[in-house]
């Protein structure tokens, strides 16, 4: 189980993220929804220490940080350096350096684990490919691979959703019903309120503080909306909800 209690951020002396608690059993898919600014992001890094953080974050009653190994992590799409001159096959490889070393030729079992990601995500066949060269869509399932090829324990996805093509998203709410299948802890962030948002087993609710967490039916409700998003959320918001999850 991962337990979070009172994780808190503050960018010196701007608060990123106000005291959040709640707890992820395995084999569960869990969102984190917000406007901009809301500190999604900030969560995530804060699960993996990459920011300076108050509270306590423990995978299986051991603080993660001392784990890290067993988490799979994907930043947002803009803070990946997409000219850097690196194949397709390459960035999969990376996640098996922490096992292989860096100077160490990889092995049979180590190139069986890159191809089996990558034929998962779709992906093989473009496996000479720089990362460059390919679609928004493509890149992130290179990534996606890349996260399962460090067969890690718990995966956390910032943005997954952001700019990819159907075919990707469905290569992803796979992969992640298999992982889930598998007693694997997902969370991810998103701006998304379309189908994908019912596939979660759980949603958090953020603005700065944790406004709402439960079902995507418990919490995507007008009022905690209101409270979350206040008048920036349009007219066509409830329709949104109301096809999603409703219909
Ligand atoms: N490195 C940083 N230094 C200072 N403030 C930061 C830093 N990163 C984020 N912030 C601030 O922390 C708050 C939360 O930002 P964060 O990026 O986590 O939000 P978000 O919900 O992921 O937003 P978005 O949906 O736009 O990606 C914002 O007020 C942001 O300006």
């Amino acid at each position: 189980m991962l337990e979070v209690r009172q994780l808190a951020v503050n960018y010196r002396g701007v608060r990123g993220l106000n005291p959040v608690s709640f707890a992820v059993e395995p084999g569960q898919l869990v969102g984190i929804i917000g406007p901009n600014g809301a500190g999604k992001s900030t969560l995530l890094k804060a699960l993996l220490g990459l920011v300076p953080a108050g509270g306590v974050v423990n995978y299986c009653t051991c603080p993660l940080h001392q784990q890290l190994a067993k988490v799979a992590y994907i930043p947002q799409r803009s803070q990946i350096d997409w000219d850097y001159p690196i194949t397709v096959w390459n960035v999969v490889m990376m996640a098996q350096i922490r096992q292989l070393g860096w100077f160490r030729r990889p092995n049979r079992a180590t190139k069986e684990t890159v191809e089996t990601a990558l034929k998962r995500v779709k992906m093989l066949n473009l496996h000479h490919r720089r990362i460059g060269e390919l679609s928004g869509g493509q890149q992130q399932r290179v990534f996606l691979a890349r996260a399962l090829a460090q067969q890690a324990d718990l995966f956390l996805f910032d943005e997954p959703f952001t700019g990819v093509d159907k075919k990707t998203e469905a290569v992803m709410l796979e992969v992640f019903a298999q992982l889930r299948s598998l007693g694997k802890i997902l969370i991810l962030s998103t701006h998304e309120w379309g189908q994908s948002l019912s596939q979660l087993d759980r949603l958090l609710l953020l603005n700065q503080s944790l406004i709402a967490e439960g079902s995507p039916q418990q919490v995507m409700t007008p009022e905690n909306l209101h409270q979350a998003y206040g008048s920036y959320l349009g007219n066509s918001w409830h329709q949104k909800i109301e096809t999603s999850f409703f219909c």
